[in-house]
């Protein structure tokens, strides 16, 4: 990695965070305070996207095992998060800087205008030279609306703030060629260029505390290397190697190259972070048009639609073997695309006139997923 950094976000797991008999790391927490501190004072701004309130919660409460219910988690975590952010503002502290504390939910990577505010508090936030600490707001999410793993809200929050690289700090040196806690002939892959084509080599979590395992730290190494971000998986006992591969070396850990085609502004949020409404089914020759004509997507293509939507809301496109190829802000409703599938401009405008019936997805609302 050889271009000039400016913006990092560094996302640390539970399983790093926690003791295997329960409680806090705090050493851990105040190595990872010095080395983002480190950063700062060369300029680099960063974010650190952090786990384990809920691990700190149980710990403060007694408990020795993480409830299975979702109000026991969410008690955990209220009573977690403040014990987080206390012992991370002191080790802050120490290194001279400040940390805020930042709190979301899906709702707000969802809904634009709070997208747009999240995205405006956390720029502020860097330009006073204050550390954001992003976390999921597990009290109040509710089980449909949330994340669930820090990892995918870790490459929103990059693809938010137009960071350069995603590092995700976890208890294993990087993608292996399978689970290396349980498999020891499992080999580290040092660079991926084609995540979907690793993907089954990833397994869930190997520790009580961590949530998602290599499954939702892929998904995230997808998202941000489509929004053209750099992107590092490495074991949190070598932190002290992250300065190396920001000098363009390659430590141990597991790289991620940026896609060519990158998803920038509105379609980043169009791909991942809008509620789909429902889907469109398309023939062939859409398809062709969409993934390799720079089309908009146009009646005629249209051969099923399902789901109940409004103008202007969000929809999947998928093609006849239901691969999903797109998404996109439609022009018409449901029950407007209902109408006109098959049909031709001159009809749909004479059917809908207050459109100029042409595209059912514009191609400016539009994010095709292309190889
Ligand atoms: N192919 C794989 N390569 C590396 N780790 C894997 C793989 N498949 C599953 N894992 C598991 O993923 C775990 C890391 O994920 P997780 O427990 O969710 O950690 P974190 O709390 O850091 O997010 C590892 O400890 C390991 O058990
Ligand atoms: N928001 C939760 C973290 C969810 C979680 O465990 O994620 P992770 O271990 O990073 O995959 C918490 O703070 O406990």
């Amino acid at each position: 990695m050889n271009k000039a950094l400016k913006r990092v976000v560094f996302k640390i797991g539970s399983s790093s965070l926690t003791f295997p008999q329960g409680g806090v790391n705090g050493p851990v927490m105040e190595r990872l305070a010095g080395t983002i501190a480190g950063l700062v004072k060369e300029g680099l701004e960063c974010v650190l996207v952090t786990s384990g309130a809920v691990a700190a919660g149980l710990a403060k409460m007694n408990l020795r095992k993480k409830p299975k219910d979702l109000a026991g988690k969410q008690a955990a975590a209220a009573v977690g998060q403040g014990v987080l952010i206390e012992k991370y503002s002191c080790f802050f502290e120490q290194y001279g800087l400040t940390c805020a504390q930042i709190l979301l939910s899906r709702i707000d990577l969802v809904e634009s205008a709070h997208y747009k505010n999240a995205k405006n508090t956390l720029e502020k936030l860097l330009k006073y030279g204050i550390v954001p600490i992003v976390n999921e707001n597990d009290t109040v999410v509710v089980e449909e609306l949330c994340f669930g793993d820090n990892d995918r809200l870790s490459a929103m929050v990059a693809g938010l703030i137009d960071a350069d690289l995603l590092i995700l700090l976890t208890d294993v040196d990087g993608l292996y060629t399978a689970n290396p806690v349980k498999d020891p002939t499992a080999e580290l892959i040092k660079t991926v260029e084609n995540i979907p084509e690793v993907f089954d080599l990833a397994g869930g979590s190997g520790s009580m505390a961590g949530t998602g395992g290599m499954v939702t730290k892929l998904k995230a190494a997808e998202m941000a290397t489509r929004f053209g971000i750099d992107v590092f998986f490495m074991n949190t006992a070598y932190l002290n190697e992250v300065n190396q591969f920001l000098n363009g070396e390659l430590p141990r850990g597991t790289y991620f190259p940026p896609c060519e085609h990158k998803f920038a502004g509105k379609k980043r949020w169009i791909a991942y972070a809008g509620l789909s409404m429902g889907t469109i089914m398309i023939d062939d020759g859409a398809q062709e048009a969409l993934l390799h004509g720079g089309k908009s997507l146009l009646a005629p293509g249209i051969t099923k639609i399902d789901g109940y939507w409004e103008r202007n809301d969000l929809v999947r496109v998928f093609n006849l073997r239901e691969e999903e190829i797109a998404r996109g802000l439609v022009e018409l409703s449901s029950e407007e695309v209902a109408r006109v599938i098959g049909l031709h401009s001159d009809e749909i405008a004479r059917l809908i006139p207050d459109t100029k019936g042409r595209e059912v997805i514009h191609r400016d609302k539009m994010t095709v997923f292309e190889d």
